[in-house]
């Protein structure tokens, strides 16, 4: 039975891929084999010893401590793409929200008092202070040309809108997705100073925080929008507001509220709604259940972003072996000859390595007795062992 903590509320739809009779999950659940989690911090948090997988229902890992796991063998799964459609959709909701003035119009129409009569006069001498702009013809800039960055480059150009995208490590399965009316920009500075609105879709990493900053807010047009539907700390939120104040910004619509924002006349701070859609969720869940799933059963390695992408059918003549290791020679080496030592024959093997750690699947001939998987996890350099029978 495998004992799957889950943190967050995780879809029905992906525990349901986790059949009862072999898996256990529940958000109380002391030792589990892996965590499933979306949104909750786990930087800081004790993550117990017997976990060794996490399956993020979601894109953005930075709440999870990814280094700390890769030291210690444990993939972390997400779900790439699961979430991007909805995504997409609030972001082009917000380009209407900016260039139409909907949030402050309507704080205004829900202000108004007085008769029917007395509304409708208001209304009409008032409304000439929320005249607003068209998309078609304008330009958009989408800095990241991800999942969530080429839906929403390619729903803005069907919408009429030129884009300009930036992203230094677009995927080749991106740039085939992309519209080709899509032009390439050589830098967010690029990107800053051709557009009309500016979307931001990275992750958050040390690299891209405070990725948007008064220099770069300095390059952007004047009264240009920015949306931010990455994570708040891809923006510094001190220059935003400074660029707001001086009107400089015309909008800036995020889904991140904080006490400096949240109140601000033309920022529009949504709560973290981005992927909250059933279908984001049900998507998310599925894929990050079946992905921890397969890990755990078999040792098959799809979507972690610490480990390399790793499948070999059993051999079906004994247990499997699933060693993690640091990446370094004569890894294989030692494990083969242990195995050998022992009497135990290989029938089939696959390595592959990525960055610091390598991961090595091992079908043998008959079962791995505990003493030997014990004499490899303490091989230097081996990081985590595991034998699935
Ligand atoms: N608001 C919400 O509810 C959600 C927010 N997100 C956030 O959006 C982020 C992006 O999601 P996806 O598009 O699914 O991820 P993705 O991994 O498919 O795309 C991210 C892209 O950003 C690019 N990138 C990285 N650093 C860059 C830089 N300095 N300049 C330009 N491009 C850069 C990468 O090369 C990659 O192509 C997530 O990491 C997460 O933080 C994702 C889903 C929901
Ligand atoms: O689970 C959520 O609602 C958050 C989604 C998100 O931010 C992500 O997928 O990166």
């Amino acid at each position: 039975m495998y004992r799957i903590l889950t943190l967050n509320n995780i879809s029905v739809k992906g525990l349901d891929r986790l059949p009862r009779e072999r898996f256990e999950t529940s958000s109380d659940i002391a030792h589990p084999d892996a965590i499933l989690v979306r949104s909750a911090d786990l930087h800081g948090q004790e993550i117990p010893d017997s976990v060794v997988a996490i399956g993020r229902a979601g894109a953005g890992v930075n709440n999870i401590p990814v280094a700390d796991m890769t030291e210690r063998g444990v993939p972390v799964f997400n779900a790439p793409g699961a979430n991007a459609n909805a995504v997409k959709e609030l972001v082009i909701a917000g380009l209407f929200l900016a260039a139409r003035n909907i949030c402050p119009a309507w704080e205004y129409g829900r202000g108004l008092q007085g008769s029917d009569a007395e509304l409708h006069e208001a209304m009409e001498a008032n409304k000439k202070r929320f005249v607003g702009f068209e998309l078609p013809g304008r330009t958009l800039g989408v800095v990241g040309l991800g999942a969530i960055g080429v839906q929403v480059a390619n729903t803005a150009r069907a919408l009429g809108m030129k884009v300009v995208g930036f992203d230094p490590q677009i995927t080749v399965d991106a740039a085939w997705a992309l519209d080709s009316g899509v032009e390439a920009a050589h830098s967010v500075g690029d990107v800053m100073a051709r557009s009309d609105m500016i979307s931001v879709h990275v992750p958050l990493l040390d690299a891209t925080r405070g990725l948007i900053n008064a220099s770069r807010l300095a390059q952007a047009r004047e009264g240009a929008t920015l949306l931010n539907f990455s994570r708040a700390e891809v923006v510094d939120e001190a220059d935003v507001l400074q660029a707001l104040n001086e009107e400089r910004l015309h909008a800036y619509v995020c889904d991140f509220p904080s006490n400096a924002l949240k109140d601000h006349p033309r920022a529009v701070t949504l709560p973290h709604l981005g992927a909250s859609t059933h279908e984001a969720q049900e998507n998310c869940a599925i894929m990050v259940a079946d992905q921890v799933r397969d890990y755990l059963e078999t040792g098959n390695v799809r979507n972690a972003v610490n480990f390399p992408d790793m499948g070999m059918p059993r051999s079906g003549k004994g247990d499997r072996l699933c060693v993690v290791n640091a990446n370094v020679p004569n890894m294989l080496g030692q494990i083969s000859s242990l195995l050998a030592q022992h009497g135990l024959n290989i029938d089939d093997m696959f390595n592959k390595a990525q960055e610091q750690l390598a991961y090595t699947l091992v079908d043998v001939e008959g079962q791995v007795p505990d003493a030997v998987a014990e004499e490899l996890r303490a091989i230097e350099g081996v990081l985590k062992v595991r034998v699935i029978s």
